[in-house]
């Protein structure tokens, strides 16, 4: 089997190496940062806390949704109450790009992250430049040091991060390695693509009390948030169930309440 990862990260390496010759600032003066860590935490509090994905396309999938409008998007999250965004801005496998962040972030009062492949930590003053209010550390793509890196690079321009990991060795090293309190599980496995809700379940009760656990990927209803509850888990990261419904705003409000229309 190839490993999509590693070709993704590969691409990646390319494409940042030219960015870093363009040089930043194409983008104006961003807002002052939005708390992504904190708005997840409070609407736990309340029930289930969503960060809702602007997603176009994907490699697993090809494209998601044809009227992909990225600020009306991110309006009809807000009202159906999601607490976060997440936007990918991946081009060549995602079919995303930083304009969409930035339109989306303006339409909405949301803090947004920056969904992409991070593989330098130049890409942290790069996310912030474009607005992003948080940034994706995927463990399966880095090297002890490199996350490490990223990640300091991250909290010292006062993103917050989200570390994602799939099995029991990165979440592992994601404890011992970094400090962020945020912890994605992705279901989906980015070697095969493979999404099995179980690995959430696995890997929950690992993951220490000071954390927060983001279920991410392969939630499709209200049902699969309940079933995440029994392992409490009240957090998560939905793209392609709610991308493809006609009625986002809707969409969103019946996976969080159960309640339809
Ligand atoms: O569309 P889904 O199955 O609801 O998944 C959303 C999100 O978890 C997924 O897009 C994702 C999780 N980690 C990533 C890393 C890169 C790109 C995309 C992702």
């Amino acid at each position: 089997m190839t490993d999509r990862l590693a070709e993704i990260c590969a691409t990646k390496r390319i494409e940042v190496a030219a960015r870093k010759v363009q040089g930043l600032s194409c983008w104006p003066e961003p807002s002052p940062v939005r708390g992504f860590e904190s708005a997840l935490r409070n609407k736990a509090d309340t029930g289930f806390a969503l960060i809702a994905e602007i997603k176009k396309a994907s490699p697993s999938k090809g494209l998601i949704r044809a009227d992909f409008d990225p600020p009306a998007h991110a309006q009809a999250y807000q009202a159906g109450g999601a607490a976060c965004l997440s936007i990918l801005t991946d081009a060549p496998y995602f079919q995303g790009h930083e304009d969409y962040l930035v339109s989306a972030r303006a339409a909405c009062d949301l803090p947004v992250i920056r969904k992409d492949f991070m593989i330098d930590p130049w890409q942290c003053a790069e996310s912030r430049v474009m607005g992003a209010d948080a940034i994706l550390i995927i463990v399966a793509a880095l090297d002890d040091m490199a996350m490490s890196e990223i990640e300091d690079a991250a909290l010292a321009l006062g993103l917050d991060v989200l570390v994602e990991v799939h099995d029991e060795k990165e979440l592992e090293r994601a404890l011992s390695h970094l400090k962020s309190r945020l912890i994605g599980v992705n279901n989906r496995n980015l070697k095969s693509f493979d999404v099995d809700l179980a690995t959430t379940e696995r890997l929950a009760a690992m993951v220490p009390s000071d954390k927060l656990l983001v279920c991410e990927s392969g939630i499709a209803s209200h049902a699969d948030c309940v079933r995440m509850a029994d392992s409490g888990v009240h957090t998560f990261l939905v793209g392609e169930s709610l991308m493809r419904q006609e009625n986002i705003e809707n969409a969103t409000r019946s996976l969080l309440t159960g309640q339809i229309g």
